[in-house]
């Protein structure tokens, strides 16, 4: 038997590679598991937002993912882009009854604005996904959708990831705080106990992808066995790093960068490089 861990995405594309598919194999490969990846939808999108998306057809979605499943089963997935309602029944049919850890980061609006889910959606990935999950990871403005009241600060954070365990099934949640004042605080709930990873927020707009970074890294770790909560704290770690090294590139909203990082020399602003 292979010892070699393996974590699938399924997701939609980013073409300047800072969020989506793109992001989550790149995260794979510096987190040390094999990556794989299954398309929902291709999305012609950069730094400034989303231009145009194309979903492909169901059979097409469910032809890959046995193509994948029935090949190399791997120990850990996350979805992201997920926008149809089909997409997501299609996937809890395929996914439940498996045992592998499964990550939902519930993508539902990119950061420059535009809508990656269908309104009813929302809906179905609460009802038929959740149930699912190993662990979901919501920016503020998707927990508030999935436990349906304003989120203002870290004890409303709280009280959601609680309702996203005890109420709609996951096994565990963590309220991201990107979208709050202050210090950058997830909240971790997993049934039992609560958890805080802080660490400092960057003044910076090249933000691009953290949501599907974060994500990818607890995808990873999970699938190479590490505990929920230890997975999370990689993660954030992680997301710290490479926010702080994130990348002047494009016109808009720069990708994180934890390669940069890593070397620690990259430059990550142009006036740096001069
Ligand atoms: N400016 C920032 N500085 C440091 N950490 C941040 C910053 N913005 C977000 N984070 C962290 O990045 C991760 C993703 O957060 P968030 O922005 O809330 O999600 P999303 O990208 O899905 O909107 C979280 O761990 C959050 O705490
Ligand atoms: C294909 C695709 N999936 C997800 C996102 C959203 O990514 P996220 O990590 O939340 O970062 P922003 O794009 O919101 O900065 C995406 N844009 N594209």
């Amino acid at each position: 038997m292979s010892n070699i861990k393996s974590a699938l995405t399924i997701a939609g594309t980013d073409p300047t590679g800072g969020a989506g598919i793109q992001a989550d194999l790149k995260v794979f490969q510096e987190r040390e598991v094999y990556g794989m990846s299954v398309i929902t939808s291709v999305v012609a999108q950069n730094t400034l937002g989303v231009q145009e998306v194309q979903h492909l057809s169901i059979d097409f979605i469910e032809k890959q993912l046995d193509a994948v499943l029935k090949d190399i089963p791997p120990q850990g997935i996350k979805t992201g882009m997920i926008a149809t309602v089909d997409m997501m029944k299609l996937i809890a049919r395929k996914i439940a009854n498996t045992n592998i850890p499964y990550v939902i980061d519930p993508v539902m609006v990119a950061k420059s604005g535009d809508s990656l889910m269908e309104e009813e959606s929302r809906r179905v990935i609460r009802d038929v996904l959740i149930p699912l999950a190993t662990v979901v990871t919501p920016n503020v403005p998707e927990a508030e959708i999935l436990v349906d009241f304003a989120i203002k600060d870290q004890e409303d954070a709280k009280k959601a990831a609680k309702v996203i365990v005890d109420d709609l099934g996951a096994q565990a949640a963590v309220v991201k705080g990107g979208h709050l004042q202050g210090e950058a605080i997830d909240v971790l709930y997993d049934g039992g106990e609560y958890y805080y990873f802080k660490d400092a927020r960057f003044d910076t707009k090249h933000t691009h992808g953290t949501g599907c970074t974060f994500s990818a890294v607890i995808t990873a770790e999970l699938a190479k066995g590490k505990l929920i909560k230890d997975a999370v704290a990689i993660g954030k770690e992680y997301i710290t790093d490479a926010i702080q090294y994130s990348l002047e590139l494009g016109k808009g909203n720069g990708p994180t960068n934890h390669w940069g990082y890593r070397l620690k020399g990259v430059p990550n602003h142009e006036e740096d490089m001069e």
